[in-house]
């Protein structure tokens, strides 16, 4: 595996610059400039919700280490009917308010200060935003700062805001805390797929793990833009950390936008769409975005756990035995990624179509 030298991209693709959302707002909190305003088939409309967050499934991490049986089901059903599940009793519980004031420290920080961290032009780390490819594509609500976090010779520590006291301490706290739950939810996956405990572990090559951090100021139209555009994440699992008090994040369900309410220190996760296609579609990675609420500013946390570039996303043989084979062989993750990276976040189905094969 390479490292990474502090002046090279990571190869995934890159970002346009555009201005911070945080500091538009801090000097017009009314004014919706036009490019943010969504096209009316964009915008997030009542008529489309469901209010059904309290049956969005809850695992117990605890369970599942201990082997519980009834557990792993739960999670086996959680994965194929909504691709989203909230886990508890994760033993993360500390490292949990150390980020989320981490995070916000490093957004309170002044503009010039955010700047010294901004992402280059052949990168996708650093501050700024995300998915900009075009002059004049509608943008999202959203200021972030991404960063790879494992394994060690992948962090670019340029990136890394020295400001803010323990940053990098409680970064590297949580990016294990982290990688300890998501080797609890792999062992548990292959398992329920027919495969050897350490299959799915084995199967990423060299795992890496990228955290984007998000700042969505307040908006005083939160009818008219969107803090993030539907999309489905080109992970195998995220691992996603809420404000414990703001519904901003709607997962879609059965053709309506479910909002996930948030569950005070639980961790959501959910499938994305290297998951979906290894176990040829059994899984699902569902299409989310999050809206813009008009009070607060909101943090979120989102952590990509994603394969080596050159892992393929070939069905699981176990996942092909008596099912259809529905997703192509021989697709390397990173051709897959920098095509998903090079297009504007145009819901799921632009991203994971390319890995079916037709019909
Ligand atoms: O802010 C959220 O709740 C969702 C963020 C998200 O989907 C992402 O960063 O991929
Ligand atoms: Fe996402």
């Amino acid at each position: 595996m390479g490292t990474v030298n502090d002046d090279e991209g990571l190869g995934y693709g890159s970002s346009l610059p555009v201005p911070s959302v945080q500091e538009m707002v801090k000097n017009d909190a009314q004014t919706i400039p036009i490019n943010y305003i969504k096209n009316i088939e964009d915008r997030p409309k009542s008529c489309e919700i469901c209010p059904i967050s309290d049956r969005i499934p809850i695992i117990d991490l605890s369970l599942l280490t201990l082997g519980d049986e009834d557990e792993r089901t739960k999670l086996d059903v959680a994965c194929q009917e909504w691709g989203f599940f909230q886990v508890i009793n994760h033993g993360a519980n500390e490292a949990l308010p150390k980020i989320k004031a981490a995070v916000e420290k490093f957004f309170d920080l002044p503009l010039l200060e955010k700047k010294k961290y901004a992402m280059a032009a052949n990168d996708i780390q650093g501050y700024g935003q995300g998915y900009v490819v075009s002059e004049d594509q509608k943008l999202d609500w959203n200021d972030l700062l991404f960063l790879m976090t494992l394994p060690h010779n992948f962090r670019n520590m340029k990136y890394w805001p020295i400001p803010v006291p323990d940053f990098k301490e409680v970064l590297e706290e949580y990016a294990a805390e982290l990688e300890r739950v998501t080797n609890e939810i792999f062992i548990n996956l292959s398992i329920l797929m027919g495969l050897e405990n350490d299959f799915l572990k084995k199967l990423h090559g060299d795992v890496k793990q990228g955290i984007r951090m998000n700042y969505y100021p307040k908006c005083a139209r939160p009818d008219l833009v969107l803090g993030v555009s539907p999309h489905s994440d080109c992970s195998s699992i995220t691992l996603l950390l809420q404000d414990d008090y703001i519904t901003a994040l709607q997962i879609k369900h059965k053709g309506l936008w479910v909002p996930v309410k948030p569950l005070p220190n639980a961790i959501l996760v959910n499938i994305g769409d290297v998951m979906e296609a290894w176990s040829n579609g059994k899984y699902k990675s569902i299409e989310h975005r999050a809206i813009t609420n008009e009070e607060k500013p909101r943090i979120s946390i989102a952590a990509f756990v994603i394969p080596g570039n050159e892992v393929e996303l070939n069905p699981i043989k176990t996942m092909v035995d008596d099912r259809p084979r529905i997703y192509k062989n021989d697709v390397k993750y990173i051709d897959y990624l920098r095509y998903t990276l090079a297009k504007k976040m145009e819901g799921r189905l632009a991203n994971i179509e390319q890995l079916k094969i037709e019909p």
